[in-house]
């Protein structure tokens, strides 16, 4: 299947619900009038996309319809796709883009962070990269043999200790493990934390601190989010931000909800750079992200519903 048909699918959810949404606006007739620009922005928000995206995407919208002089609805909402794309927050590409670095992994139990390390483990040597894994997470057991498994598929090595440890000594061992063998991407898997619970999040900001200290690597900081967590997305992505100064964003779980939008909400709100987008459990499901693909895969086409 090819990359935009997979992204497609895995957005598949979320379109279906934008397209019921927006056929119910379009039923009205296409007059561009204060009801059409009122409901496209309670249209674009029930789509999860935040208020401020919807609200600055609206007003962009309405601006250019009268300066172009655009006949009606289905000639605004053929902008759409572009002008969703240049909401989100751009760059990002030092991360993941094949130069050295040393990459946190950090989020809310369950957001898909050691699924996520291990995906790329595996595309990051098939590439040739001289890859390093970390296991942080030493509260949960399973999460150490879930990374170790992937170790494994990836054929990377991986630094662990026993459950319970200090994280942060695992981050020790990783960074000095990563400089005696020259490893040129490092990638550490943290415990999964709410972003309400201050006492965590402290002790996460001790293990990032710790690692941007001593990696010679650059090290950058991801929040994993969860796509079927919706709104509840931002409030995470605004505490962990605030705590530890993100780099940019991997949504996961896309293929499983209606609550895409929450993508664009976090980059746009928080001026975070989308990384990848995962949109299944296998191995070739993270992919990169584009946002021009993410729109147009969540928007569809109008000239068929029309
Ligand atoms: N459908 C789908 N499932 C995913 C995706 N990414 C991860 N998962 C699944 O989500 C579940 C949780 O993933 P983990 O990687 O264990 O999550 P985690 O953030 O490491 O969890 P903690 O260590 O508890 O914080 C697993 O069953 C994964 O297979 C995705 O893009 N799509």
């Amino acid at each position: 299947m090819g990359f935009f048909s997979r992204i497609s699918e895995g957005l598949a959810r979320s379109r279906e619900k934008f397209t019921e949404q927006m056929n119910v606006l379009l039923d009205r007739g296409p007059d561009l009038d204060e009801e059409f620009w009122e409901g496209l922005e309670e249209t674009l928000i029930l789509a999860d996309i935040g208020g401020a995206a919807a609200s600055d995407i609206v007003e962009d919208l309405r601006d250019k319809a009268t300066r172009k002089a655009l006949p009606d609805a289905y000639a605004v909402l053929d902008m759409l796709n572009d002008r969703m794309a240049e909401a989100f927050c751009a760059g990002g590409e030092e991360v993941f883009g094949g130069e050295p670095a040393c990459v946190l992994f950090v989020g809310i139990n369950g957001a898909g962070k050691t699924t996520t390390v291990g995906k790329l483990a595996k595309e990051a040597t098939d590439a040739g990269r001289t890859v390093l894994l970390g296991s942080a997470d030493t509260f949960r057991a399973a999460a150490i043999e879930q990374l170790e498994e992937w170790a494994r598929r990836a054929d990377v090595e991986i630094c662990t200790r026993e459950r319970g440890s200090d994280p942060a000594s695992v981050c020790y061992d990783t960074i000095e493990r990563a400089e005696q063998k020259n490893a040129d991407l490092v990638l550490i898997d943290t415990a999964g934390r709410l972003h309400t619970s201050a006492d965590l999040m402290r002790e996460l900001e001790k293990v990032v601190n710790v690692v941007r200290k001593r990696s010679k690597l650059p090290v950058y900081t991801v929040l994993v989010i969860d796509a079927t967590t919706g709104q509840n997305g931002l409030a995470q992505a605004r505490e962990f931000d605030r705590a530890l100064k993100l780099d940019g964003v991997i949504v996961t779980k896309l293929d499983g909800t209606a609550k895409g939008g929450i993508a664009l909400a976090v980059s746009h709100e928080l001026e975070l750079p989308v990384l990848k987008i995962g949109v299944g459990e296998g191995l070739g499901d993270l992919k990169d992200f584009d946002a021009h693909d993410f729109a147009r895969a969540f928007v569809g086409d109008f000239d068929e519903r029309s």
